[in-house]
């Protein structure tokens, strides 16, 4: 039988750096896992392509998905819903292979509740303050909507406990190698090597 992949999430406060993180995770030719992309009913910001960066889907769409249970998770989130096809996580974890969600902390919990045995990882910003000059200086939010997302984040910094391991996001770069060592070290530390071993030992 195939080995499951491993099911990693990236959660913390908006404007933490999560989306800037896991992009350059994945501009790098060594990353073996596999991006899940979210659906959200939030418009598509310059740049952004459908199906690469969200599936951009409208309200009826979405609320269409969750009644026919096409989500592993959703949250509304600063009046937009964002959601994890769960299709896609379940076939590509049965290849054997490590997906990747970079999600919410609501949605985090529900990952949780359903997927325990998954590996979650909590980016944290260095100071409050240092949260909420990205969020203004990525220049995407109303001044409301700033202040809805720092609200929010002192609520998300609260369930930093709940996570296996808080990732400070400093520095992008040494982000993302604390990611990729904490994912290298999980799977050492699971059946994964026991279990290649195991087959070498039943072949011999
Ligand atoms: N629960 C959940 N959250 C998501 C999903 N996709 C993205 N998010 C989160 O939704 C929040 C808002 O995302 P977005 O509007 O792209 O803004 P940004 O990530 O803060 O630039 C961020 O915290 C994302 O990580 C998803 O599939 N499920
Ligand atoms: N380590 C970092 N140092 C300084 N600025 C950062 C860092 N990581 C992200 N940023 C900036 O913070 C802002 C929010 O990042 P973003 O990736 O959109 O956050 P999130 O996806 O968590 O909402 C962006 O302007 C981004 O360029």
């Amino acid at each position: 039988m195939q080995e499951k992949g491993l099911l990693i999430v990236l959660s913390g406060p908006s404007g933490v750096g999560k989306g800037t993180v896991r992009k350059e995770i994945f501009s790098q030719p060594d990353t073996a896992f596999e991006y899940s992309v979210s659906a959200t009913t939030r418009k598509p910001r310059e740049g952004e392509l459908d199906g690469v960066d969200y599936f951009f889907k409208t309200r009826e769409a979405f609320e269409e998905m969750i009644e026919n249970d096409q989500l592993l998770e959703y949250a509304e989130y600063v009046g937009n819903y964002y959601g994890t096809p769960v299709d896609y996580v379940r076939k590509t974890l049965d290849e054997g292979k490590d997906v990747f969600l970079e999600i919410e902390v609501q949605g985090a919990g529900q990952v949780r509740r359903k997927f325990p045995e998954g590996l979650f990882i909590f980016l944290a910003p260095p100071s409050l303050s240092e949260l909420e000059n990205r969020i203004v200086t990525r220049g995407t939010e109303t001044e409301d909507l700033i202040k809805g997302r720092m609200k929010a984040a002192r609520e998300e910094l609260e369930m930093m406990e709940l996570y296996d391991y808080v990732v400070e996001n400093d520095k992008v770069e040494l982000a993302c190698e604390r990611v990729k060592s904490i994912v290298v070290a999980e799977h050492c530390r699971r059946e994964r090597v026991q279990y290649r071993y195991k087959k070498m030992l039943e072949v011999d």
